[in-house]
């Protein structure tokens, strides 16, 4: 396909397997944007505050989320923290969570109550297996990785040592950022997918470093490192599929003097607009073949592989579309809500497909 010329796209929607929906008002603000991305079905992030660690939370959180917008299949995941038991994860598998996510401890926003380390959780994980839950994983070691590696890349030995113990345990690494990444998970078995969000394929480090609305975790990489998340999510490989990774936070403290910006970019309102807008620069750079952006491998990556990993039925060919159409929208600055609330959004001023919903 030749995106740059391409004037309309009718696509499947979008399902975007990592979100950031936070609560109060600002879970008010952000769940209604999630349709306007293109996306009605959303894996959900537990780091809120105090972090969702049962399932009786983790269902009322479901039902706020529903309140405010019903078109919308929420997957609903637990916390992964020290006092987890194997009976929980048997409790959360018979209410219909999809996963639990594992935060280790500081290495994000709320992620305090996270775990130190992977060791000593086996039971935890052979309950998870033998209960087909998700493992979901911030892939990234905290302190100082040794020999030069990046956070993540310090983390490739857990993956591969849990995946090699537990082989039907499905796991997702979550936003990868790095090359070294997209092989470990290519070098797993079929159990083993990744997300890779809208941001990390069009930012790279030296962005994120100087511009707080470009500065989350994991950061962005080297060009070398965005060009291989480029190449997985247009390969039609179905371990990668889409995950925003949107995270959500208040504009005066992305903003405040003196202070570290909080980690996170907000792409919810333009999902699937931001991706094919990174997928256009990666042809017209000659990092992406045009040949290699087809309606299958879009279908592929924004809908059927996040899908089938999650065992979700196909909804492809009879549910509604998205049409993306070229109309000179430009991305705004910022989304408003109650008491003053505002989230600047990554990308304003950019120009992006038009998106509507057809039924
Ligand atoms: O893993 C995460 C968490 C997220 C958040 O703000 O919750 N922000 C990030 O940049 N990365």
């Amino acid at each position: 396909m030749r995106l740059r010329e391409t004037q309309k796209i009718v696509l499947p929607p979008t399902a975007d397997m990592h979100v950031h929906l936070r609560q109060g008002e600002m879970m008010k603000l952000v769940t209604p944007s999630i349709r306007r991305g293109g996306v009605d079905t959303v894996f959900v992030m537990p780091n809120l505050q105090p972090p969702i660690r049962t399932v009786e939370r983790a269902l009322e959180y479901k039902s706020d989320l529903q309140s405010i917008e019903p078109d919308v299949t929420y997957l609903m995941s637990l916390y992964f923290h020290a006092e987890l038991t194997p009976n929980v994860v048997a409790e959360a598998a018979k209410a219909g969570l999809a996963g639990i996510k594992v935060y280790p401890q500081g290495v994000t926003t709320n992620s305090d109550a996270g775990v130190a380390s992977l060791d000593g959780f086996d039971d935890i994980f052979e309950a998870m297996q033998q209960h087909d839950l998700v493992l979901n994983l911030h892939g990234e070691v905290v302190g100082t990785p040794a020999q030069g590696l990046t956070h993540e890349e310090a983390f490739l030995p857990t993956l591969k040592s849990i995946h090699a113990k537990f082989p039907k345990l499905r796991i997702v690494l979550e936003h990868c950022s790095t090359a070294a990444a997209i092989e470990a998970v290519r070098g797993c078995g079929p159990s083993v997918g990744a997300t890779i969000t809208a941001h990390h394929l069009y930012l790279t480090g030296d962005m994120s470093n100087v511009d707080p609305h470009a500065f989350c975790k994991p950061i962005p990489k080297t060009p070398e490192d965005r060009d291989a998340l480029l190449k997985a999510a247009t390969s039609g490989d179905s371990k990668f599929f889409f995950g925003t990774d949107s995270a959500p936070h208040p504009l005066a403290s992305k903003s405040a003097q003196g202070m570290a910006p909080p980690a996170g970019v907000f792409t919810q309102p333009y999902a699937t607009q931001l991706v094919l807008r990174a997928f256009e620069e990666a042809t017209e750079r000659g990092i992406v073949a045009e040949s290699d952006v087809t309606r299958e491998k879009l279908e592929g990556f924004f809908n059927k592989f996040g899908r089938a990993f999650y065992k979700l039925d196909d909804n492809s060919v009879n549910g509604p579309k998205i049409v993306l159409e070229r109309k000179g929208e430009k991305i705004p600055t910022s989304i408003q809500g109650e008491e003053g609330l505002e989230v600047g959004i990554s990308r304003s001023g950019d120009e992006v497909f038009s998106l509507r919903w057809e039924k």
